[in-house]
C-alpha cells in the first residue's frame, strides 16, 4: 500500500514528537512512525526513570545535613517505594498518554519499523507483517536516537552486562554493581545505586565526566566514595566473565579483578542508522548523520534533490540530550512548514529556524554526588578555541545561601570570561541542587549579556544564586578605584573645590 502525506516523521521520542508537533502547528498533515514506544528512550529508559532513581536518597543525604531534620529521619531508605515511584514516572511502560498526546495535535502514529527507500520515500514494516510505504511531499524527519556501545572488551558481551536500560529499569537492586565507564551514565547509575544501597565499583579509563571542568569529576570521585563507592580511575578492563555462581568478574589491564553480580556497560552511544534504509539515499548505515543548523541531511549524493531529508536529535550527535534535541526540533518542524508553505526561512544565526545555541550554549546537569551543571565552554575547550578568556573560581561553600541550605555545603563555581567580547562563554556549578543555577549562565550566554551588566543583576539573598556576585568580585568590578592609584593621584576636582 502506497500514501502521500506531508510529512513523515521517524521515531516518536521526546524529539519526533516535537517535530511533528511543530509541523502540524502549521497544518502540515504528519505521519510519525515509531516502533517501540512513544516517548522513547528519555521517558521510558534514559532521563526520567533514572533522574527517579536518584531523587529519593538525594532528599535524605540533603535532610541529613540540616540538623533538626536530620534527627527525625529514623528508617532507612524505602527501595521498593523508589521502584514504584519510578514505575509511576515511566507509565509502567506504557505510552497511553502520549498516544492520547498525538492524537491531539491532529498528528497520525504508525506503529511499525520506518526505513528509507530513496528519496521522499518510507517504508514502514508494521507488527502484523503488512508493509506500508509513506511519500512525503515535503519532508521526512528521522529521529531515531541512539543505542548503547558495548565495547570489544574480551567475554564482555557474552556475560550479559547491563546497558543502561537496565539500570533504569530494574526489579531487583543487586548487591554489587560495577560499571564500566567514566561518563554521565556512569556516575549517575553509580550514584543511584550506592543511595539504593549497592556495593558499586566505577571503573574509568581516565577521570569521570571528562567533557566537564576537571573540578567536576574530581569532587563526584570524591563524593561517590563518600556513597561507599570505589572508584578506580585509570584502569582498563580486558576481560569480562560471568563464572558459575552467576557472578560477573571484570579482569583489568593490572592483572587484578573485580566481582560484582552485575556490570553496567557505561561506556557511550552509537546512532540508531543501521536499519534506516539511509544507504537508499547514498548515506552509510551506522553512521551519525551530519547536518546544517536547520537540521538539513547534508552529504546527499547529486541527483537525490536537496531539502527534504533532516535528522534531528541524539542521531546528528550535535548533543545527545533531550532538552537539546527537543530545541532542534522546534526549529525542524517550522523550517520544515516554513519551506513547504513558500514562507521565509530564518535560517541566520539566532534565528527561529536554526539550532544556533548547540554551538556555544548546551545546558548539561549531571544528577550525581554532588550535582554538576555546566554550559558553555570550559576553560580548556575555550583555550583550544584560541579564545582570549578569563577564569573566575569560587568555593560556593562561601556562599551564605549554600551554608544555609546545607551545613558543610562543599561546592565550586568558575565563570569563563571572553575578554575580548567582555561576556560569559562558560559556566560551571558543582554541589548540592545546583541544577537549577545554570539557566541564568545559559541567558547569559545566549543574550551575549556584557560581564558589566550581569552587576546589574543582584541576586537574592540568602540564595545560592548569590555565587554570581562572588564570581563577579573575583573578576573584579568595571569601575572599581584602585585605592594605591587613588594615594598617589592628584585628588580629583569635586564640586565643592570648583567652586
Ligand atoms: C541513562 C540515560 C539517562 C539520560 N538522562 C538524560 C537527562 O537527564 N537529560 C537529558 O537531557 N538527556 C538525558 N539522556 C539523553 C536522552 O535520553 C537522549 O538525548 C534523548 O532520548 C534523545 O531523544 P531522541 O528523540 O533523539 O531519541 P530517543 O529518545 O532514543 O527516541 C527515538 C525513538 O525512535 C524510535 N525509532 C528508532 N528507529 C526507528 C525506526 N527505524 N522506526 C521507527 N521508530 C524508530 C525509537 O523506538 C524511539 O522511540 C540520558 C540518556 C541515558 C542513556
Ligand atoms: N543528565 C543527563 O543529561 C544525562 C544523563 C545520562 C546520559 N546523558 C547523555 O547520554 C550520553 C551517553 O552517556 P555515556 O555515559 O554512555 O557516554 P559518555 O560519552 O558520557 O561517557 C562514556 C565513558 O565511557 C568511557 N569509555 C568509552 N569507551 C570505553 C572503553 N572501550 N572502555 C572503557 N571505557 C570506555 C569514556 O572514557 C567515558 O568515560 C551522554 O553523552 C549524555 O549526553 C545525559
Amino acid at each position: 500500500m502506497e500514501r502521500e502525506v506531508d510529512v513523515v516523521v521517524i521515531g516518536g521520542g521526546p524529539v519526533g514528537e516535537n517535530v511533528a508537533d511543530r509541523a502540524r502547528a502549521a497544518g502540515l498533515e504528519v505521519v510519525l512512525v515509531e516502533h517501540e514506544l512513544l516517548g522513547g528512550e528519555c521517558t521510558n529508559w534514559a532521563c526520567v526513570p533514572s533522574k527517579t532513581l536518584l531523587r529519593s536518597s538525594a532528599v535524605l543525604r540533603a535532610a541529613k545535613r540540616v540538623p533538626g531534620a536530620a534527627e527525625a529521619i529514623t528508617g532507612e531508605l524505602d527501595v521498593a517505594a523508589v521502584l514504584r515511584r519510578r514505575d509511576y514516572w515511566v507509565s509502567d511502560w506504557k505510552d497511553d498518554g502520549d498516544v492520547e498526546w498525538l492524537a491531539g495535535i491532529g498528528a497520525e502514529l504508525e506503529r511499525g519499523h520506518g526505513r528509507l527507500d530513496g528519496p521522499h520515500r518510507v517504508i514502514v514494516e508494521r507488527p502484523d507483517g503488512t508493509e506500508l510505504t509513506l511519500v512525503a511531499r515535503h519532508a521526512v524527519a528521522v529521529a531515531p536516537g541512539s543505542d548503547p556501545v558495548v565495547p570489544p572488551i574480551d567475554g564482555l558481551a557474552d556475560s550479559r552486562p547491563w546497558t543502561s536500560r537496565d539500570a533504569t529499569s530494574v526489579k531487583h537492586v543487586p548487591e554489587r554493581l560495577a560499571i564500566i565507564g567514566g561518563g554521565v551514565v556512569a556516575v549517575e547509575m553509580a550514584t543511584a545505586y550506592a543511595g539504593l544501597g549497592a556495593d558499586v565499583t566505577v571503573l574509568a579509563r581516565s577521570g569521570l565526566l571528562g567533557a566537564m571542568e576537571p573540578f567536576a569529576g574530581e569532587a563526584v570521585a570524591r563524593g561517590l566514595e563518600g556513597l561507599g563507592a570505589s572508584v578506580r580511575l585509570g584502569v582498563e578492563p580486558v576481560k569480562v566473565e560471568r563464572n558459575d555462581a552467576d557472578e560477573v568478574v571484570v579482569t583489568l589491564g593490572d592483572g587484578s579483578t573485580v566481582t560484582a553480580d552485575e556490570v553496567l556497560v557505561a561506556t557511550g552511544r552509537k546512532p540508531r542508522t543501521e536499519a534506516l534504509g539511509i544507504d537508499t539515499v547514498g548515506l552509510e548505515p551506522g553512521a551519525w548523520l551530519d547536518v546544517d543548523d536547520t537540521m538539513l541531511v547534508q552529504g546527499l549524493p547529486d541527483g537525490e534533490g536537496a531539502g527534504w531529508l533532516y535528522a534531528v536529535g541524539d542521531v546528528n550527535h550535535r548533543a545527545l540530550l533531550t532538552h537539546q534535541g527537543k530545541y532542534q526540533a522546534r526549529a525542524t518542524g517550522d523550517v520544515i512548514a516554513a519551506r513547504a508553505l513558500g514562507r521565509p526561512v530564518d535560517a541566520a544565526p539566532w534565528g527561529a529556524h536554526v539550532a544556533t545555541a548547540d554551538h556555544s550554549a548546551v545546558p548539561n546537569v549531571v544528577f550525581s554526588e554532588p550535582e554538576c551543571a555546566s554550559v558553555g565552554l570550559t576553560a580548556r575547550a575555550a583555550e583550544r578555541a584560541g579564545r582570549s578568556v578569563r577564569v573566575a573560581d569560587v568555593d560556593l561553600g562561601a556562599v551564605s545561601g549554600a551554608g544555609i541550605l546545607a551545613d558543610g555545603y562543599e561546592g565550586h563555581a568558575r565563570l569563563v570570561v571572553d575578554t575580548e567580547l567582555g561576556t560569559v562563554v562558560g559556566a560551571t556549578f558543582v554541589g548540592q541542587d545546583v541544577a537549577e543555577l545554570v539557566q541564568a549562565a545559559t541567558i547569559a550566554i545566549v543574550g551575549e549579556v556584557s560581564v558589566d551588566r550581569l552587576w546589574h543583576a543582584v541576586p537574592a539573598f540568602p540564595t545560592v544564586s548569590e555565587v554570581w556576585l562572588r564570581l563577579l568580585e573575583a573578576l573584579g568590578r568595571p569601575s572599581a578605584v584602585d585605592v594605591k592609584t587613588v594615594e598617589t593621584e592628584e585628588p580629583a576636582e569635586t564640586e565643592e573645590t570648583a567652586a
